[in-house]
């Protein structure tokens, strides 16, 4: 039960809100999107989306490095809030924005949602019309410009929340999140599907069987899971809700780019992760199994936006602590490009024996025709056999494990 307010301060009858069904907003005929199909920027787009996604609320962040907004979502297909962390003011949800019936100007207000453009859409919306209206969106926030920086991230409460470096996850979201604010402008697509979509429970058992010697994809399957269990539904809709219909993505992961693509948005250049720990430390690239890791690893994630890149007065654990914790983050990175073809060019100590020319940025064919092992689309594909006391895995088009080293700790 909410509880509504006529005005700032005073309030009115509570009133229920639906989960799972959008709220009672302005519909549109389209089945398959909340937004209208003559302003939406992907009509165009090949791929049907039948999920709905809506945005809830909106609301500004500050943080040491500034500011930005958080959105968050509720769609038709799961009960997860998935969020997006908006830098700038040019990009906002269509349909955040749209007039809901039945609500007050302090309504919008509490939501985040711009106020009515006029009188005459609030009476509409207040009168009990039909479905009440679309607000149409100011001329000044019409999108203009290259296309802004997305990250498509999902969550991972081990390595953002509590700093893990056994994924580069934290690393990637502080990135992201760095060189948006550097632009004044992009965002982060947060979605709620911990561990490739295995949920944490099942990552936490995949650690315990990395522990035992198997890899992250290797885990996964035993676990009867594909390696990467995810789709991207929602953050395509959010993505055309945002009116987002071309974007430069920031991920190295081909399959994310391969499914966005397929809904119809455009990706307009790849922007790759580059792990920041290779270009701090000179002569990483070349070695990663020296000690060259002069400041404790776990400063960057901590508060990785402000973090310099020199060594921190106060961190000062011992470079080879420092090289064993970022080892396991290395080992994860290099199975990613090994067996799930991540186009990230591995240094030559980590290389093993697959091609790892994985530099492309411009999108396209380029990226999309790199090598690299294809993943496990689906549980079909992962099959799981047990006798005589071992585990043993059957994989169906994944990369095996590239070398030994691979097998015993990654
Ligand atoms: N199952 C499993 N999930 C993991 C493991 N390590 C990290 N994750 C999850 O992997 C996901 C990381 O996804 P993303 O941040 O989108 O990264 P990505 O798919 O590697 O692609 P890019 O970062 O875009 O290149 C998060 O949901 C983490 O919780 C692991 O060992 N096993």
């Amino acid at each position: 039960m909410n509880q509504t307010t006529d005005s700032l301060g005073e309030r009115a009858a509570p009133v229920e809100i639906p989960l799972l069904t959008p709220p009672e907003l302005a519909r549109t005929p389209s089945a398959t999107s909340s937004l209208p199909s003559s302003t939406s920027p992907t009509a165009t787009a090949t791929r049907a989306d039948p999920v709905r996604v809506w945005c809830e609320v909106r609301a500004r962040i500050p943080y040491p490095d500034g500011q930005f907004y958080l959105y968050l979502y509720r769609n038709s297909a799961d009960q997860k809030e998935h969020l997006a962390i908006m830098f700038g003011d040019d990009i906002d949800s269509l349909s955040l924005n749209e007039a809901r019936a039945d609500e007050t100007e302090a309504d919008r207000l509490i939501r985040g949602a711009k106020p009515r453009p006029n009188p005459e859409a609030g009476s509409l919306a207040h009168s009990g019309s039909p479905s009440s209206e679309i607000l149409e969106a100011d001329g000044d926030d019409a999108f203009t410009g290259p296309a802004p920086l997305v990250r498509i991230h999902s969550e991972c409460f081990t390595g953002e929340t509590v700093s893990s470096v056994r994924c580069d996850c934290g690393y990637q979201l502080a990135e992201a999140m760095r060189l948006m604010q550097i632009e004044r402008r992009g965002v982060v697509i947060y979605l709620r599907q911990e561990g490739r979509g295995i949920g944490l429970m099942d990552k936490l058992r995949a650690y315990n069987l990395q522990d035992m010697g198997h890899d992250t994809v290797t885990a996964n399957l035993m676990l009867n899971h594909p390696a990467d269990a995810r789709n991207y539904d929602v953050a395509y809709a959010m993505l055309r809700d945002l009116e987002l219909n071309r974007i430069r993505l920031l991920t190295n992961n081909p399959d994310k780019i391969q499914q966005i693509q397929d809904a119809g948005i455009l990706v307009d250049e790849r922007v790759p992760m580059i792990p920041r720990w290779w270009n701090d430390t000179p002569g990483a690239l070349d070695d990663m199994d020296q000690e060259l890791l002069p400041r404790r690893a776990g400063a960057t994630f901590s508060n990785p936006n402000s973090a310099p890149r020199s060594a921190q007065p106060g961190s000062p654990a011992t470079p080879s602590s420092a090289s064993r914790v970022m080892a396991e983050a290395n080992r994860y990175l290099q199975v990613k490009v090994q067996r799930m073809g991540h186009l990230l060019d591995l240094p030559r100590s980590h290389s093993g024996i697959l091609p790892t020319t994985n530099s492309a940025k411009r999108m396209g064919t380029e990226a999309t025709s790199l090598p690299g092992a294809p993943l496990a689309k689906t549980k079909s594909d992962a099959c799981l056999t047990q006798g005589a006391g071992a585990l043993s895995i059957r994989t169906h088009g994944l990369a095996p494990p590239a070398n030994p080293s691979l097998t015993s700790n990654s």
